[in-house]
């Protein structure tokens, strides 16, 4: 019996993959196998020794402390693209709302209430809220991965010309993108060409304010800027002088802060990118047989911090092992097993970077001792035998 504990509400139709005959949803737990989290950070929070395994049910795992979590052995998994037709979705809504000014015409509208003069009301108002149509408009979309490159595709659709950047693209994600899409080898390339700019890449220390105050001088006058991806990856300080000033015309963040909130031009949701029950039941269905595919059988798939390895049992027993990815430590494995007159029947071993995983099906008597001597490998971080 396996027990999991989930951060965050998790969509009831993943939990269902989880059946309770082998696992115990405890929230409770103090010692947990396993942890289905979306946003929750858990940075400071202590991770037990039981802990095996993190199923993000989301894209975004700045959320978690990956490289803790290696050293302690702990797999981190995401649920890459469960939920960028949500977020693509919002992005395209966002465009459209800022583009014509919505919010603002909203809440305008909303003050007629009562009004004995409503009509003629609308009719003389509506002009302070006349906004441009996106055909024939320039977007900039920084990240073409699973949200960027549906986004890309959309505005292409609505008749946008459409700037990527992205020096990492998957060859799933390049192949996937609307040859009208052009590519941009640097922001300085496709900043002063953007009416719109849309960023689409994780947070890391490296992509931190990817939007400061020398990118935005390099954008058009008035660029509308789009964020669902993360608070962190627009300099806020830089922004609000670019609104001030009037180099930008908008700022839509899905990501509030009290600085942003109640500045004319800012409009923030509240992390609503993902918050469709489709995307929720697809991240927790993901999120969940990931889990449950790694504590029963030592699979690993979408993880962000160990390879992915895979195989059907062989028969036997199943050793997993996570390693620091280093010369002899394979033969340190099976030097082990021969001594154990264990047979290895198959035998995967994967790196990425400093660390790797080796699963190993055996047949044979697996003496109680066996964890431990595998254990006192030098490079060995964590021994499971399934
Ligand atoms: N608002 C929300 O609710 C919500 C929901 C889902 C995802 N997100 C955020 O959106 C991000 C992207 O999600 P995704 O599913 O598209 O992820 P993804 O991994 O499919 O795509 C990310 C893309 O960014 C690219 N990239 C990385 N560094 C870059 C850089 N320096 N410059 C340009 N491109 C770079 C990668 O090559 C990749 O193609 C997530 O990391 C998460 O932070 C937010
Ligand atoms: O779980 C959510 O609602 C948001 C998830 C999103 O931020 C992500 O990175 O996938």
């Amino acid at each position: 019996m396996y027990t999991i504990k989930t951060l965050n509400a998790i969509s009831p139709v993943g939990l269902a993959k989880l059946p309770a005959t082998q696992f115990e949803v405890d929230n409770d737990s103090p010692t947990p196998q396993g942890i289905l989290v979306r946003s929750a950070d858990l940075h400071e929070v202590p991770l037990p020794d039981s802990l095996l395994a993190i199923a993000r049910a989301g894209a975004g795992t700045n959320n978690i402390p990956i490289d803790k979590c290696t050293a302690a052995g702990i797999v981190v998994f995401n649920t890459p693209g469960a939920n960028a037709n949500a977020v693509a979705e919002l992005v395209v809504g966002a465009l459209v709302a800022g583009s014509r000014n919505l919010p603002d015409a909203i809440a305008w509208a909303q003050n007629l209430k009562g009004s004995q003069t409503l009509a003629k009301d609308v009719e003389k108002g509506k002009k302070q809220f006349v906004g441009p149509e996106l055909r024939g408009k320039t977007l900039g979309v920084i990240g073409l991965g699973a949200i960027g490159s549906r986004v890309a595709n959309a505005a292409v659709a609505l008749g946008m010309e459409v700037l990527g950047y992205d020096p990492y693209i998957s060859i799933d994600a390049a192949w996937s993108l609307s040859r009208s899409v052009q590519h941009c080898v640097s922001l300085g390339d496709m900043l002063p060409r953007c009416d719109y700019l849309t960023v689409h890449v994780p947070y890391m220390p490296s992509t931190k304010h990817t939007i400061n105050a020398q990118t935005l001088s390099m954008c058009k006058d008035g660029v509308r800027v789009f964020n669902f991806a993360r608070g962190e990856l627009v300099d806020t300080t830089a922004m609000l002088a670019a609104l001030e000033s009037g180099k930008a015309a908008q700022y839509f963040c899905d990501f509030p802060s009290d600085e942003l909130l109640g500045v004319k031009g800012v409009y923030c949701t509240p992390h609503l990118g993902a918050s469709t029950p489709e995307s929720e039941t697809n991240c927790a269905v993901m999120a969940a047989t990931e889990l449950s595919d790694y504590l029963k059988n030592g699979n690993i798939l979408h993880s962000v911090n160990l390879p992915d390895v895979q195989q059907p049992r062989a028969g036997g027993r199943r050793i997993c092992i996570i390693h620091k990815n280093e010369p002899g430590v394979i033969s340190a494995i099976t030097g082990i097993l021969t001594n154990a007159n264990l047979n290895i029947e198959n035998m995967v071993n994967k790196g990425k970077k400093d660390v790797a995983y080796t699963m190993l099906d055996v047949t044979g008597t697996i003496a109680d001792s066996l964890t431990e001597q595998l254990s006192g490998i030098d490079a060995v971080i964590r021994v499971r035998i399934l």
